[in-house]
């Protein structure tokens, strides 16, 4: 669960009085997600998420994560709002935290996603890359391929915690990654963490095609950087099974759903495989590196870097765009 930060009942009916939202009727740790503290606030005007920003959250990139969601809720895009306090301001502080109020957003979201939801989430992704295409801030990606090596500087030394020969293993591949990341594909705000678990669905289920994104969430990754790479971390989020196969289905529905909204260019498309090895490497390490420094005691549930090994050498061998399913 991930609540690093406890918050008293006193701090929290102050932090919510500066807000037009009504009085606090109760307020829940979230049993989700690694990165923050989130809550589930429940007010006299209805219900809201509070999140403290931790760890990994530079308060200086703040602005730029509330200014996106502002921006692309405007433009009809489904995703949280933040919410306004008197004082005009979004982002404030709780317990020595950054902290902001967002809309809660309703719908649930599926670990095991089927070819229909790969479908929804390509054009969903596509819509956001659309509409974030004014959106004036810029932040680069500080996890792409500039940041990967620094990454695994800081976790070399027990690299053998996380599989033997692992350091020969990850920085033979950033090597590679190094000398051939594609430098003149199109570039745009991305989300840069697509997971399942970001990506929420309401209406009928079980039945394919039935279902309708009812929204996107978590953009504390969201940065500007190759649109191609955001469509790469979901082929490496979505498509492949609990057994560690890939499922050429979904990512072809996945590829079928993102081009009905914004059609992919042929160097693109030939970017895919080497883009799904580099976002492949970027979870391999941030996961690796939490495994060995999460706090004991931390209420979070530690995800397992092994997972994006097998990912990246099933990329590996993988040789153009027809191995996920397309032409
Ligand atoms: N706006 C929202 N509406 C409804 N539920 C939300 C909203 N934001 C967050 N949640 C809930 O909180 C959980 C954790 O949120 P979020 O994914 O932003 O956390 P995180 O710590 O950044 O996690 P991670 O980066 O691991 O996905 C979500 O899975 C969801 O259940
Ligand atoms: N979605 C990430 C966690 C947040 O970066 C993962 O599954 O490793």
């Amino acid at each position: 669960m991930a609540v690093y930060t406890e918050v008293s009942d006193d701090a929290l009916d102050a932090f919510v009085g500066q807000y037009d939202i009504g009085g606090v009727v109760s307020c829940k740790g979230i049993a989700e997600g690694v990165e923050n503290s989130n809550y589930l606030l429940q007010t006299e005007r209805g219900a809201y998420i509070l999140t403290l920003y931790e760890k990994r959250v530079d308060p200086g990139d703040l602005p730029f994560f509330l200014g996106l969601m502002d921006h692309l809720a405007a433009r009809g895009l489904a995703c949280p709002t933040p919410i306004v306090g008197q004082d005009g301001k979004t982002l404030r502080s709780l317990c020595d935290r950054p902290a902001a109020i967002v809309s809660f957003l309703s719908g649930v979201w599926h670990s095991r996603p089927r070819p229909d939801h790969c479908a929804a989430l390509g054009e969903a992704m596509a819509e956001m890359h659309l509409k974030g295409a004014d959106f004036p801030l810029r932040r680069p990606n500080s996890l792409s391929v500039a940041g990967w090596r620094p990454l695994f500087g800081a976790i070399r030394d027990r690299a053998d915690e996380i599989a033997p020969g692992f350091a020969p293993l990850v920085e033979a591949e950033l090597d590679y990654l190094d000398a051939n990341w594609p430098a003149d594909l199109p570039v745009g705000l991305i989300h840069a963490d697509l997971f399942p678990d970001n990506v929420f669905f309401l209406g009928q289920r079980g039945e394919a095609g039935a279902e309708r994104v009812s929204g996107l969430i978590d953009f504390y990754f969201a940065c500007t950087d190759l649109l191609a790479y955001d469509i790469a971390i979901c082929l490496n989020a979505w498509c492949f099974e609990p057994d560690g196969s890939f499922n050429a289905t979904k990512a072809r529905y996945l590829l079928s759903g993102y081009r009905r909204l914004r059609p992919l260019s042929e160097s693109e498309m030939m970017a895919l495989p080497l883009l799904a090895r580099g976002a492949a490497m970027r979870f391999l390490l941030t996961r690796s590196y939490d495994w060995i420094n999460t706090p004991a005691g931390a209420l979070v549930k530690r995800k397992d870097p092994m997972e994006y090994l097998h990912k990246l050498r099933f990329h590996q061998n993988i040789a153009g765009p027809g191995g996920y399913g397309i032409e």
